[in-house]
């Protein structure tokens, strides 16, 4: 299989870049990847000179319109490389242990996919075509940062991109992994052709996936049959009315209680951005999370010494309701917020 990984250099990188004398960028301490030796080598050469995590950016929306959902997706990954390359570098982030990889090439299926229409039947049988291929892809890159023992932290598109994540790292380990998600949606929709609303259920289903826990569910956003599935799988949540409505735990006494639970394989640390209220995304709700609150999930999963990997999707900038420079402002600084988060925690997990 060719591979799918779209390298970024100094001249890709540089467009996005900001300077200000007399202080260091992040950007100035984030390593890029050596294109003279191939990507497996070349990203063990780069654990063994002390990189620790891999930014790599995945810029479709197949998935999400795959689901009847809006389009918009694709530009949440750049978005937040703007933002987070012109922080400025200081003692309280590992800059020097991050590689800015690239992205996923998927060029030819974003442009496949680009005219089709999901509310016609045929075009959405090929948006779902589509995001299987996807998958594919996902998989083959997130196995080679697995291999190279570096810590990935993917970031935009849909949430459909958890099955690839899942696929790679359950065959790279051997064994079914965990997984928590801070996610109004359980995302465990019946395998009816692939898109964002299913990635663990299939994951489930090819037994990739062995514990899930959902952190802030939505009652009222998920079918009977998705609340059914959970059941019959032995996968648990806590619901957005229990720990915002009711206020039956704290969020913090739900995620220690939840991780406790999910200490014995590789964890999957997952967020979808549109458990985030006001958040530029497919499904934009005003009746959601905090960005901090969001924050403390990452810092207490990321916690883990068991966590492998973050993944924050569906952030859709076009989706802010003033605009797509909003958008882009937002996300920018709501993804930057929550990889801060990782990193911090992952430093001292
Ligand atoms: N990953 C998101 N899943 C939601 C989609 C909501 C939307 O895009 O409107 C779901 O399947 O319900």
């Amino acid at each position: 299989m060719a591979n799918h990984l779209h390298i970024y250099d100094e001249a890709t990188v540089k467009p996005w870049c900001n300077s200000r004398a007399n202080e260091k960028k992040a950007w100035q301490s984030i390593a890029l990847l050596d294109t003279h030796v191939e990507p497996l080598q070349a990203m063990q050469d780069a654990a063994q000179f002390g990189i620790k995590y891999v930014l790599l950016g995945i810029c479709e929306d197949i998935g999400p319109r795959a689901n009847l959902g809006n389009g918009g997706a694709e530009d949440g990954w750049q978005a937040f490389l703007k933002r987070f390359l012109n922080q400025p570098d200081n003692q309280f982030l590992a800059n020097e242990k991050v590689l800015l990889l690239g992205e996923v090439a998927i060029n030819d299926l974003t442009q496949a996919a680009r005219d089709l229409s999901n509310q016609n039947p045929q075009q959405l049988a090929q948006l779902r075509e589509l995001c299987a291929q996807l998958d594919q892809r996902v998989e083959q890159v997130l196995s080679l940062i697995f291999a190279a023992g570096l810590e990935p932290i993917v970031i935009g598109g849909g949430h459909n991109n958890c099955l690839g994540i899942i696929r790679a790292l359950s065959k790279h380990k051997q064994t079914a992994i965990n997984a928590i998600n801070f996610d109004p949606h359980a995302d465990f929709r019946d395998c009816e052709g692939r898109h964002s609303g299913n990635g663990f259920r299939y994951a489930y289903n090819e037994q990739h996936l062995g514990h899930y826990h959902v952190i802030g569910m939505h009652e009222l956003k998920n079918n009977q049959a998705i609340i059914d599935a959970l059941a019959a799988a032995q996968f648990n949540y806590d619901s957005y009315q229990a720990l915002q409505v009711r206020r039956e735990k704290t969020l913090t006494e739900a995620c220690q209680q939840a991780l406790a639970t999910l200490t014995h394989a590789p964890l999957g640390v997952e967020v979808d951005l549109d458990s985030i209220s006001l958040m530029p995304v497919s499904a934009y709700t005003n009746c959601g999370f905090s960005v901090s609150d969001a924050e403390h999930f990452v810092h207490l999963a990321a916690s883990q010494i068991n966590s492998h990997y973050l993944h924050l999707c569906e952030a859709a900038p076009n989706q802010h309701p003033s605009g797509m420079q909003a958008g882009i402002s937002d996300a920018g600084q709501i993804i930057t917020a929550l990889v801060n988060a990782y990193l911090q925690a992952r430093e001292h997990a």
